[in-house]
């Protein structure tokens, strides 16, 4: 019956796909969500816990779950991830040191069962602020191009202007088309 449901819902193309908003904390993750949520810069805390917000474009509806990345909260990540679809990896590009640490959450997420369907888009964010790294750069040090089990996309941005965010909610909408 859930089948049914699923396909017709399908068919009026208002079926809701599953996102989740990772990366360390201060990355910009909130910000971003409700960017795309209201087109405007919230005055954000660190989020203890989630936000989950339902962001209609055009004909495709996404469930986003934005959840708090700080160190002691990531052990809590796992509890996200079912049913999920796609993994929005955001990335605070000034943050060079903690590259390293990103990079472990990645394929740690990676490996895990739940999320072996889930296609992935990561935001190198903060574009704005000089001297930020790349999204080739980030790209490099992630080692993106050994990702061959998934589909996956960099995307620059900046969640204070919205640059960027447009052309990554193309990149799912054109994931959710392909499947
Ligand atoms: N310059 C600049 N600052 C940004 C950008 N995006 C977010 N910020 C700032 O970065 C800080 C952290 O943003 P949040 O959205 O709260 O970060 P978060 O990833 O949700 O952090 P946690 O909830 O702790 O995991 C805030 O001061 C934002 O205003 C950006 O593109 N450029
Ligand atoms: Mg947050």
């Amino acid at each position: 019956m859930g089948n049914i449901l699923t396909r017709i819902m399908s068919i009026f193309g208002n079926q809701e796909h599953k996102v989740i908003i990772v990366g360390l904390d201060n990355a910009g993750k909130t910000t971003i969500l409700y960017q795309f949520l209201m087109n405007e810069v919230v005055h954000t805390a660190p989020t203890i816990g989630s936000n989950v917000e339902e962001i209609i474009s055009r004909n495709t509806h996404f469930l986003m779950w934005d959840i708090g990345g700080q160190e002691t909260l990531r052990a809590t990540w796992n509890s996200y991830y079912s049913n999920t679809e796609f993994v929005i990896l955001v990335i605070d590009s000034t943050d060079r040191e903690r590259l390293p640490e990103t990079r472990e959450e990645l394929y740690k997420m990676l490996s895990h069962e739940e999320l072996k369907e889930a296609a992935i888009l990561i935001f190198a964010n903060k574009q704005d602020v000089k001297d930020s790294m790349t999204a080739s750069e980030i790209s490099t040090c992630l080692a993106l191009g050994a990702i061959r089990d998934r589909a996956w996309h960099i995307q620059g941005c900046c969640a204070l202007t919205g640059e960027g965010l447009p052309a990554g909610l193309d990149w799912l909408k054109s994931r959710v088309t392909a499947n």
